[in-house]
Parts: C-alpha cells; structure tokens; sequence
C-alpha cells in the first residue's frame, strides 16, 4: 500500500516522522479510507514511557505526521491532482494539539484515523484520533500550512 509520503519530491522527503529518505524516521504511510485518512504505526520497545505503554511524544509525533500526510491528501484532491512520481502537495505544521485520554499500550499495532474539518486554498485542520486494540487513546487537532512549489528557490 502506496501513502502520500511516496509521492513527496525527495527534498521534502527527509523528515523525521514522515520522509522515506530518513532512514532513523517513522517512514509513516498515509491513505485515504473512504471520506477519512489512515496512518498505522507499530511502537518499538524503546518507545516506551512506563512499561507497556507508549511516551506520548512519541505519540504527538506521529500525529504530527499523520496530519500533514493527511493534509497533503486533500490538498491533492482538492487541486485535482493525480498522484504519481513525486508530485504530492507538501505542508509543515502550523500548530499540533494533543490530549491523551488513556494510556497507549505498546505491545500491538497503532491506528491513526483523519478527518478533514476545514480546508481553504492554503491551511487544512485535520482532527485525529489514535486507537490501540480498538480502543480510542488520544485525540489530535493539527493545522498544516501548504508549502508553495518554489519554496527556498
Ligand atoms: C521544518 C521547517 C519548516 C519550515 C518551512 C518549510 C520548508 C519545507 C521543507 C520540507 C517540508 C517538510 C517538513 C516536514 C513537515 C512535518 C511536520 C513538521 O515537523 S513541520 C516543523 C514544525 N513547523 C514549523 O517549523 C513551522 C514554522 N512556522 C512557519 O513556517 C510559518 O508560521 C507557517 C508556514 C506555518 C505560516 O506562516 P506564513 O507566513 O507562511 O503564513 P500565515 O499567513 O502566517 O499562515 C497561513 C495560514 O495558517 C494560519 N496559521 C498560521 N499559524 C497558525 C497557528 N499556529 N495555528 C493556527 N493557524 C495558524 C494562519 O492564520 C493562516 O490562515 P488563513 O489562510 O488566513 O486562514
């Protein structure tokens, strides 16, 4: 399964928690799941915060990424943009709000679920909910700012 983060030009491609080129990173992938966005993740051991629960920055984090994945997705479909080679809408993250409603267990597969509560032609707010065993744990608001194609140029 392809995320949107395969289709980030490289330069865009070095992030920490969502660049495939970063070979320390989460190498998160992010799609779409009918009208939402999904990003999972399995936490490593050294992710923990007490045992058998995740650090919550460690969680922030992949939020964090979650949201600009997901941010990117809608962009592209609200420009019509067909996904191929490296051609994604890239967005950095203007504010990231997180509130964790229950201990994250460490020991399975994390789920990220996006919904797109606003979006104009340049800032997108992507709320998102982070469930472990089936079970809602924390709760994230980002809003993520388009980065324009001559960025740095
Ligand atoms: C890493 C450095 C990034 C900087 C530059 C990009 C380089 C691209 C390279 C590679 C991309 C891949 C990077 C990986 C991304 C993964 C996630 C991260 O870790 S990102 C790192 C943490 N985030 C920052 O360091 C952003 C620092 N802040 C800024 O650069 C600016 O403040 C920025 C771009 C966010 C906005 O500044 P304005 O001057 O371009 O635009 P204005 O007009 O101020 O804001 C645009 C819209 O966003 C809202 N906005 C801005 N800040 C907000 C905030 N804190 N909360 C809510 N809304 C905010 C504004 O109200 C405005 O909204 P309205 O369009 O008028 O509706």
């Amino acid at each position: 399964m392809k995320g949107i983060q395969d289709y980030y030009h490289d330069h865009f491609a070095q992030c920490y928690g969502c660049g495939r080129l970063n070979e320390h990173g989460h190498h998160l992938k992010t799609y779409w799941d009918g009208e939402h966005t999904i990003t999972k993740f399995i936490p490593k051991e050294y992710h923990t915060a007490i045992p058998g629960f995740v650090y919550g920055g460690m969680l922030a984090s992949v939020i964090d990424c979650h949201g600009t994945g997901s941010a990117a997705l809608a962009f592209a479909k609200q420009q019509n943009i067909e996904l191929c080679e490296h051609n994604a809408p890239r967005c950095v993250t203007a504010s990231l709000q997180v509130k964790y409603l229950k201990p994250t267990p460490i020991d399975g597969e994390i789920e990220i679920k996006g919904t797109i509560a606003k979006i104009n032609e340049r800032k997108a707010t992507i709320v998102a909910e982070l469930y472990a065993g089936g079970n809602l744990c924390v709760t994230g608001e980002i809003v993520a700012v388009l980065v324009p194609d001559n960025f740095g140029e």
